[in-house]
């Protein structure tokens, strides 16, 4: 059995609905990432998984029972750590034992700090630190110790790395993966950083535009871009092709696009009518039925990038792709989504 069961979850602000899944599960014992561009849903959804809001519409369910039939305890088991955590205007020590406190667990409250802060890679002299005494990676790995010091069933951590430097999101990560492996804690995590999310997660989910984008289902291009005489970002491919992206004059050389695979239209190279001058040849390289539906994922490379797109099993029927065909391919860059 699944830890969380999502079904047609819906939320609306202001009438707004800005979160909409069909279906979503999550195991146990995982690491699982959360990315996709600002304004996704991945907030949204945190506080959802983390029984702080209750879904506009549809169903939460954890360990098989409903969320508003959720005890205390078990909700309690569930913590998360937000985009920008608050701590107590008091000491380093306060702050990690506030949890353990309001759980009535008081007993060997000065070893578990210390266990906490070692876990976070800060020593036992951080504990008789004031608040205001710390830096802001150091005030993230505090908020952190504060969670798991708790022993969560699990963690949830919304964008933990925004605005640390390497060696505290490193320290973060070492934190996450022991909490994996010590307590058994489950552990989502959202990040725009998608290096660090690739060394620790088990699994990744993309949303866009607060929905899910099945796995595979999204291309991610990723820095170095150059700027064209528009302004606009171009990929430069190692065999000379090119790709622009429409309306990213505001995007930095190192943004990463989110390209979805619905965006993408293929056809075989000697087909000429989707051939213009943004037209890229790339080769397929598998073909993939997709679970349930009446389409097919192709995987195909630019100059050695992998990128994936879906088709209908009658355009398979009528241009018959295989492995290491070259085909054409036209992106829609208008939709192309920055993280
Ligand atoms: N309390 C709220 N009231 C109204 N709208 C909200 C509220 N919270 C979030 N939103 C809107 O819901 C949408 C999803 O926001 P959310 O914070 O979940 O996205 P996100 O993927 O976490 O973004 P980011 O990467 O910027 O943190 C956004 O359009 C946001 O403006």
């Amino acid at each position: 059995m699944s830890l969380y069961k999502l079904s047609n979850v819906e939320q609306y602000y202001d009438g707004r609905r800005v979160l909409s899944i069909d279906n979503l599960t999550l195991d146990e014992n995982q690491i699982i990432g959360f990315f996709g561009p600002n304004g996704s849903g991945k907030s949204t959804l945190f506080s959802l998984l983390s029984f702080i809001d209750k879904p506009s519409l549809g169903n939460v369910s954890f360990n098989g029972l409903c969320n508003s039939k959720l005890d205390f305890e078990t909700r309690q088991s569930v913590v998360m750590v937000p985009q920008n955590p608050y701590l107590l205007k008091r000491t380093v020590y306060e702050n990690i034992v506030y949890g353990l406190k309001l759980r009535k667990q008081t007993d060997n409250l000065d070893e578990k700090v210390l266990e906490a802060l070692s876990l976070v890679g800060l020593d036992n002299s951080f504990s008789k630190r004031k608040w205001s005494q710390l830096s802001g990676g150091e005030s993230q790995r505090v908020a952190l110790a504060a969670r798991l010091i708790l022993k969560p069933k699990v963690l949830i951590l919304d964008e933990p790395t925004t605005g640390v430097d390497t060696n505290s999101a490193q320290l973060i990560k070492e934190a996450i993966l022991t909490a994996k492996q010590k307590y058994n804690t489950t552990i989502l995590i959202s990040s725009h950083d998608h290096n660090w999310l690739n060394h620790i997660c088990d699994r990744k989910v993309a949303l866009f535009n607060g929905s899910l984008v099945e796995a595979g289902g999204v291309n991610l291009l990723f820095s170095p871009w150059q700027k064209n005489e528009d302004g606009n970002l171009v990929k430069h491919f190692i065999d000379g092709q090119r790709l622009e992206i429409k309306n990213s004059k505001s995007k930095k050389r190192d943004a990463v696009a989110m390209i979805n695979c619905d965006s993408i239209n293929i056809c075989r190279v000697d087909c000429e009518e989707m051939k213009d001058e943004n037209t890229l040849i790339a080769e397929v390289s598998s073909i993939q039925q997709l679970n349930g539906l009446d389409d097919l994922l192709i995987e195909f490379t630019i100059s050695g990038i992998s990128f994936n797109c879906k088709i209908s099993r009658k355009l398979m029927q009528e241009q018959s792709f295989l492995p290491g065909d070259k085909i054409n391919v036209n992106i829609d860059t208008t939709k192309v989504c920055w993280i």
